[in-house]
């Protein structure tokens, strides 16, 4: 199998195109390719389709085999991929995923993509749909209790499920190993969940680390950035336009209140390609 090895911030995941036939197994083969010892090493597996209703299909996998709706950092991966390597010639793209068709711009320097903007659609705020087992309509600064501490949250989902939770303290010195798996499979999450821990530096900027389910700790998660900000503006935090800095490098995320839509913008690159036996 090609495979490419693509990163954003360092949310690193394998390539592969399968835009003239699908791999068989994707689950399995995510959770062979992603074992950082094992295998090739990647948060997961990202499959480049054809669509009949997009540009391109995007398909993700966990580094545990399950699979995602949405992927931030992917999704940019993606336009990079199928621009920088000829598939299509356009800066505006189309790409379907399971959470819906996203709309993404294309910032091309020396015939590469270096940035793109990806219109990231509605944030979804109702607990049952994202889903959280609570009795409120939505989850905005709510209690939970993990491992005998109380932890403020607040649940988007950006296609995925995403619970933020603001902490003071440095998020550099968070214990995200032992409490990123309790939020991860606590029962206030059916489907598990995505863990971003943020910590507000000012108004305009905040430092978040991020526990994902199916993957653990990753050094950026496109899709955790929209949803921190979404939750910096609904609990009044910062403004509607911010940096969240992440372990792996800064994405600039903007929630248009009045149109109820987020934008996320941030870089993409190729590491490293090769083929491997599977
Ligand atoms: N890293 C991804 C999200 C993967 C989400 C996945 N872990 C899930 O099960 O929902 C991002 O950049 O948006």
């Amino acid at each position: 199998m090609n495979f490419t090895k693509m990163h954003g911030c360092g949310n690193d995941y394998v390539y592969v195109d399968c835009t003239k036939g699908m791999i068989e197994n994707p689950g399995e083969i995510s959770r062979k390719v992603s074992h950082r010892h094992f295998g090739i090493g990647s948060d997961g597996l990202i499959l480049i389709c054809s669509s009949d209703v997009a540009d391109f299909r995007m398909a993700m996998y966990n580094a545990d085999g399950s699979e995602g709706a949405m992927c931030g950092n992917g999704i940019r991966c993606v336009a990079k991929y199928v621009y920088d390597k000829g598939l299509t010639d356009k800066k505006n793209l189309s790409i379907e995923t399971k959470s819906g068709i996203k709309k993404l711009e294309l910032t091309v320097e020396d015939g590469k993509v270096s940035l793109v903007k990806v219109n990231m659609g509605a944030p979804i705020l109702k607990s049952k749909d994202i889903p959280v087992a609570v009795d409120t309509d939505k989850c905005i600064d709510a209690d939970i209790n993990v491992d005998g501490k109380v932890y403020k949250v607040t649940c988007v989902s950006m296609g995925n499920p995403h619970a933020v939770t603001f902490i003071d303290e440095d998020v550099n010195k968070f214990p995200l190993d032992k409490i990123g798996p309790k939020f991860e499979n606590h029962p206030m999450f059916p489907d598990r969940v995505n863990t971003e821990f943020v910590q507000v530096l000012n108004r305009h900027e905040v430092n978040m680390r991020v526990w994902e389910r199916g993957s653990g700790e990753t050094l950026a998660c496109g899709t955790g950035t929209c949803a921190t900000v979404v939750a910096c503006v609904l609990n009044g935090l910062t403004e509607d336009e911010i940096t969240v800095h992440l372990l792996g490098g800064d994405i600039l995320v903007k929630y248009d209140r009045d149109n109820d839509t987020v934008w996320m913008t941030g870089p993409a690159a190729i590491a490293f390609e090769g083929t491997i036996e599977i």
